[in-house]
């Protein structure tokens, strides 16, 4: 586990929490729809491929969304997301798992499960396409292959979310195939776009690369985009304020 002492006091937060959730006694099962086709097939269809990110507040946001996340969802998907992303974390994010299975079952889409995950029954709490792993919380000897193969036993895909090319490095080690860089630095919470421009050339071309954090603008998306991103994970500029989320979601679409 990364030195929590390197981390915002609300990254630190999150964990705690996260290591006193129940966890269920059964083991899923789960038949996903494939992230890469979704992406793949967006671009094909000359549109940016966005994961859109139902995201009702976080640590950096100011307020909160209570709208029904089905609707919210059904709306990304009507303004073009390839695929949709869950927050599934309760205390911090106000996520939840009943909110990823009504989606599930509002879109055909694929869905992330967006949670901070850091044991293998925590993968059993609910059903999804798409599970993150976090490389930064998953760096004992072992873990993050340890996870990646637990998710890949219950039929789950695997987003491995990495911020620097020495996570990368694990990530890829481990056989990851979908990779996040995430522009948001975990230890300070501070989003910069540059972070996905010096780690996306170190990304074999047979991986899935996402984008993930920080882009609030067409014109971000299209500089994604240009420095090899297959897909691009959006939440606050689609979630902002009380607007329109279709609408968001269609101006990244068509960037
Ligand atoms: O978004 C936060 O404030 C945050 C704080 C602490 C840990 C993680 C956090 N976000 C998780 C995410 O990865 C984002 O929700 C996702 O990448 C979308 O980012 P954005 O488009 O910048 O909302």
């Amino acid at each position: 586990m990364d030195d929590s002492s390197s981390l915002a006091p609300a990254v630190r937060s999150i964990l705690d929490a996260a290591r006193e959730r129940e966890t269920p006694d059964r083991q899923l099962s789960v038949d996903p729809e494939p992230l890469p086709d979704a992406l793949d097939s967006a671009a094909a269809g000359g549109h940016a491929p966005v994961v859109a990110e139902v995201k009702p507040t976080s640590p950096t946001t100011d307020g909160q969304r209570d709208d029904d996340p089905a609707e919210l969802a059904r709306e990304m998907v009507a303004g073009g997301a390839a695929a949709i992303s869950v927050l599934t974390e309760p205390e911090h994010f106000d996520g939840s798992t009943d909110a990823l299975r009504t989606v599930r079952d509002a879109v055909d889409v694929p869905v992330l499960r967006k949670d901070f995950l850091l044991e293998e029954a925590q993968l059993d709490a609910v059903e999804a396409d798409v599970v993150l792993l976090i490389a930064r919380f998953l760096d004992g000897d072992g873990e993050l292959e340890a996870m990646l193969a637990a998710a890949r036993e219950r039929g789950f895909q695997a987003l491995v979310e990495v911020h620097d090319r020495a996570e990368l490095r694990r990530a890829l080690d481990a056989g990851a195939d979908i990779v996040g860089v995430n522009n948001r630095d975990l230890a300070a919470l501070e989003v910069d776009l540059d972070t996905f421009e010096s780690v996306a050339p170190h990304v074999p071309d047979d991986v899935t690369l996402l984008a993930e954090s920080g882009i609030g603008s067409p014109a971000d998306a299209r500089r994604m985009r240009a420095a090899g991103a297959d897909g691009l994970l959006v939440g606050s500029a689609i979630m902002r304020g009380d607007g329109d989320v279709r609408e968001n979601t269609r101006r990244l679409v068509t960037a």
